[in-house]
C-alpha cells in the first residue's frame, strides 16, 4: 500500500488541550507506512485555507484539520472541489462537524481511526459566496458567535457564559425569507441553515439533516418563554427538536433571507454578511475522510429508505 500523501494543519488557539501533546499522540498512533505526513501550525486566521488549498494543488491525498470548527471551515474552504480529502482531529470547542460524522472526541481514538476510514463527499453550503459545511446561523446564535469571539479564554463553560449573559436582553427579530417556491416574513429567536445536523457539544439542531442530500435544512426557532427552555434543550440533546412547536423547517437548495442586523455566523464563526444573504449547496464538493462505522450506518440507512 502507497501511503497517503497528507498534511496536518494544527490551530494552536482553538480547544483548551495542549498542542505539543496533540503532536506526540499523532507520532505515536498515526502509521507512518499509511500516512506519509508534515504538520504545520496556523500562525493567524485563514493560514489553513492557504494551507490546504496549496497542498491540494501540489497532489496531496489528505488534509487533517485539527481544530474546533473554525479550523475545519477554513481548512476545507482550500479544498472545495479538488480530489484532496479532509480529515478531521477534533479539538475544539463544538466540533460540531466531527461529532455529526461520529469522529472521536478523544484525539487518540480519533487518529487511530484514520486506517479505518475512507472518503465520501458532502455538499458545501455558501453564503453571499462564503462557504460552510456544518452549520451557519443569523439571529441569537450569531449574536453568540459574535460575543464568544470577543471572550479571552475559550472552551464549553465561555460558551455557555456567552449564551446565558445576552439571554434576557435579546428579542426575536423579523426576517424576510425568499425561496424559488415564493417569499415569506418571519419573526424568529434565530434562523439556522443545517449542512450537518448539529451545533456541536451533541446539541442537534437538525436531527435528520444529511451532508450529501444537496439540500440545506433551515430551521426557524420562533420565540419561547423562559420557562419552555428546559423541555426545548432536553428536546435539543434528545435529537427530537423536530417535534417542538417553537421550531418550523423547510429545505431547499437556493434561498435568500433578509434581516435588520447584518451579522451571522459560518460553523460558528462570526462574519458580517449584510442584510441580505444569499444561501446555495455546491453539491458533493468536497471530498472528507470518515470512519468506516459512520458510512456503514449511513449506507444501511439507505438501503432501509428504499422499503420504507
Ligand atoms: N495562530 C492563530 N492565532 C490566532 N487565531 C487563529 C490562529 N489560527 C487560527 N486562528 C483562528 O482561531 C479561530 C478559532 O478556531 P476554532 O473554531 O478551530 O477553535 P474553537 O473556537 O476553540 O473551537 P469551536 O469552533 O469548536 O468552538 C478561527 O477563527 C481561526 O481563524
Amino acid at each position: 500500500m502507497i501511503a497517503k500523501r497528507t498534511l496536518i494543519i494544527i490551530n494552536p488557539i482553538s480547544g483548551t488541550q495542549n498542542k505539543a501533546f496533540i503532536e506526540r499522540l499523532i507520532e505515536t498512533y498515526l502509521p507512518e507506512d499509511q500516512f506519509n505526513y508534515a504538520i504545520e501550525f496556523t500562525v493567524g486566521p485563514t493560514h489553513a485555507t492557504d494551507l490546504a488549498a496549496a497542498a491540494a494543488k501540489d497532489g496531496f491525498d489528505l488534509v487533517i484539520a485539527v481544530g474546533g470548527d473554525g479550523t475545519v471551515n477554513e481548512t476545507a474552504t482550500g479544498l472545495i472541489g479538488t480530489n484532496t480529502a479532509l480529515g478531521i482531529i477534533p479539538i475544539g470547542s463544538g466540533n460540531g462537524l466531527g461529532r455529526h460524522l461520529q469522529i472521536s472526541m478523544n484525539p487518540s481514538k480519533a487518529i487511530k481511526t484514520f486506517s479505518e476510514s475512507e472518503v465520501m463527499k458532502i455538499d458545501v453550503c455558501t453564503a453571499n459566496g462564503r462557504p460552510f459545511f456544518n452549520v451557519a446561523g443569523v439571529g441569537y446564535d450569531a449574536l453568540i458567535a459574535h460575543k464568544f469571539a470577543q471572550m479571552e479564554s475559550r472552551g464549553f463553560s465561555t460558551y455557555i457564559y456567552s449564551v446565558l449573559n445576552q439571554w434576557f436582553k435579546y428579542k426575536p427579530k423579523k426576517y424576510t425569507i425568499s425561496t424559488e417556491e415564493g417569499k415569506f416574513k418571519k419573526r424568529a429567536l434565530m434562523i439556522s441553515m443545517a449542512n450537518g445536523s448539529q451545533f456541536g457539544n451533541n446539541a442537534w439542531i437538525a436531527p435528520n439533516a444529511r451532508l450529501d442530500d444537496g439540500l440545506i435544512d433551515v430551521c426557524m426557532l420562533t420565540k419561547f418563554h423562559t420557562l419552555a427552555a428546559p423541555a426545548l434543550a432536553f428536546q435539543l440533546f434528545n435529537k427530537t427538536i423536530d417535534d417542538s412547536k417553537y421550531l418550523e423547517t423547510f429545505r431547499s437548495a437556493h434561498f435568500t433571507v433578509k434581516q435588520k442586523s447584518k451579522i451571522a455566523h459560518l460553523d460558528g464563526e462570526p462574519f458580517k454578511l449584510g442584510k441580505k444573504i444569499e444561501f446555495k449547496v455546491l453539491p458533493k464538493a468536497l471530498n472528507i475522510f470518515v470512519p468506516k462505522a459512520f458510512l456503514h450506518e449511513l449506507h444501511t440507512e439507505y438501503s432501509l429508505s428504499k422499503f420504507e
